[in-house]
C-alpha cells in the first residue's frame, strides 16, 4: 500500500450502497477520542511530545495484523502535498482540522478505507470506523476491537469516575461520536426538515453538513450524531441514535410517497431536468452538481430513472469536489476552471455509463 492507493479511486468500500437502508442512510461512523496518559493534550503539547506520540502509535500499529482490521498504512501530514490532504478530506478519511491545523498530525488507514486513525488532531487519537448503510453496532464492534488492541499496549488518560479524558470537555466519558450520513430530499422538498432539525437537537443529537462541524448540508445530505458522551454507555448511545435514525428513515419514506402522490409529474420533471443538466452542462458549481446528483439519486430510488447505478452518484459526489478535480488536472485550478472541469467530468462519466449499459443491452 502507498499514498497513491488512497488517492486513485474516489469511492471507498463503505460507499458501496450494500448496507441496510442504504437508499437513505449512506454511511455509519463511530469515532473514539483517546489520549495517552502522561502526555499533554494536543492543544498544549510540545513538538517533542507530538513526535513521541507518533512513534508510540507507529510502533504499536504499523506493520501489524490487527484483529478485525488487518494492516494500516501510516501517513504523516507534513510529508503530504496540500492537494493530497484535501483529497483525503473529501473522501472522509481525515478531518479538515487534521489537514489544515495539525502541524504534527498523522493518520493510519486500512486498505479498504473502513478504518482510519487520526493522530495528534484535537486528541492524540481519533479512531474512526465507517460502514455502508445503517450499521452503527457493527462499526462500534470494530472500533472497540481496535481500541482494545491499542489499550493492551498503551496507557490511556482515564479517570475511574469520568471515563476517558479528552481535550474538549464535550467528549469526556466515552469519547464516542456515533454518526450517520443521511440523504433526505423528501424531508427537504416538503419543508419538514426545518421542523425536524430543532426536534433532533432537543433529543441531544446534532445535525451537521456533509464534511462535519461547520460544513454545509449540500445535496440534501445531513450528518446526524450524538452530542452527549458522558453518563451513557457506548451501547446506549448507539441504540438511542439508531432508534431516532429509524424514525427519520420512516418519515423520509412517507415524505417521498406524499411527493409522488401529490406532484408526481413535477417531481419526475425535476429529476429529469437535473439529469439533463448533469449530462449536458458545460459549467457547473459544486452546489448545483450536488443538488442535481441528489435529484437523480431520488429519481433512481423512486424508479423514474432505470439502468443507472447509484454507485456512479457516490463516485461523482467525491470526484467533483475541488481537491479531486485539481488532483486529476495535475495542479491548482481557478474556481471557474474547476466548474468547467467538473461539468466535463460528469458528462464523461455519464457517457461511460451509457456505453457500458448499451454494451450490456440496456439503454438509459
Ligand atoms: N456517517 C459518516 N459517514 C462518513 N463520513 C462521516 C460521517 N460522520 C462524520 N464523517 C466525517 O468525519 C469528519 C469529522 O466529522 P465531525 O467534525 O462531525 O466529527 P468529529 O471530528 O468526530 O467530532 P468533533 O466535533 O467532536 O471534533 C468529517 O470529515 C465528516 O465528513
Amino acid at each position: 500500500m502507498s499514498l497513491e492507493h488512497f488517492l486513485q479511486k474516489a469511492i471507498s468500500s463503505w460507499m458501496n450502497e450494500e448496507g441496510p437502508d442504504s437508499d437513505i442512510v449512506l454511511s455509519s461512523r463511530i469515532r473514539l477520542a483517546r489520549n495517552f496518559k502522561d502526555f499533554s493534550f494536543s492543544t498544549l503539547f510540545s513538538q517533542e511530545e507530538a513526535m513521541q506520540i507518533i512513534n508510540v502509535i507507529k510502533d504499536c500499529l504499523n506493520d501489524t495484523d490487527i484483529p478485525e482490521v488487518g494492516r494500516l498504512e501510516f501517513l504523516q501530514m507534513e510529508s503530504l502535498q496540500p492537494l493530497d490532504k484535501l483529497v483525503l478530506v473529501e473522501k472522509h478519511l481525515i478531518s479538515p482540522n487534521l489537514a489544515e491545523d495539525s502541524p504534527y498530525g498523522a493518520c493510519l488507514l486500512s486498505a479498504n478505507e473502513e478504518v482510519s486513525i487520526m493522530v495528534n488532531e484535537e486528541d492524540h487519537l481519533r479512531i474512526q470506523c465507517l460502514y455502508s448503510g445503517l450499521q452503527l453496532n457493527e462499526a462500534l464492534q470494530r472500533a472497540n476491537a481496535l481500541d482494545d488492541f491499542i489499550e493492551g499496549q498503551i496507557d490511556y488518560a482515564f479517570d475511574e469516575e469520568r471515563g476517558y479524558l479528552t481535550s474538549c470537555p464535550t467528549n469526556v466519558g466515552t469519547g464516542l461520536r456515533a454518526s450517520v450520513m443521511m440523504h433526505l430530499p423528501g424531508l427537504v422538498l416538503t419543508n419538514q426538515i426545518n421542523h425536524l432539525i430543532p426536534a433532533i437537537n432537543q433529543l441531544g443529537l446534532v445535525v451537521r453538513g456533509i464534511y462535519g462541524e461547520g460544513s454545509e448540508a449540500i445535496g440534501n445530505i445531513f450528518q446526524i450524531s450524538n452530542q452527549i458522551t458522558l453518563g451513557k454507555s457506548e451501547t446506549d448511545i448507539v441504540e438511542d441514535l439508531t432508534s431516532v435514525v429509524q424514525q427519520i428513515i420512516a418519515q423520509e419514506r412517507s415524505a417521498r410517497e406524499a411527493l409522488v402522490h401529490t406532484s408526481d409529474i413535477q417531481l419526475e420533471d425535476r429529476v429529469y431536468r437535473s439529469f439533463g443538466i448533469l449530462q449536458h452542462a458545460r459549467v457547473i458549481e459544486t452546489k448545483e452538481a450536488a443538488r442535481c446528483l441528489s435529484d437523480v439519486r431520488l429519481g433512481i430510488d423512486l424508479g423514474y430513472i432505470k439502468n443507472i447505478s447509484k454507485g456512479i452518484l457516490n463516485e461523482l459526489m467525491i470526484l467533483t469536489q475541488p481537491g479531486f478535480l485539481q488532483k486529476y488536472a495535475g495542479g491548482p485550478l481557478r474556481p471557474h476552471e474547476r466548474d468547467i472541469r467538473r461539468a466535463a467530468f460528469i458528462r464523461e462519466r455519464f457517457d461511460l455509463e451509457k456505453k457500458d449499459n448499451s454494451e450490456g443491452g440496456n439503454s438509459l
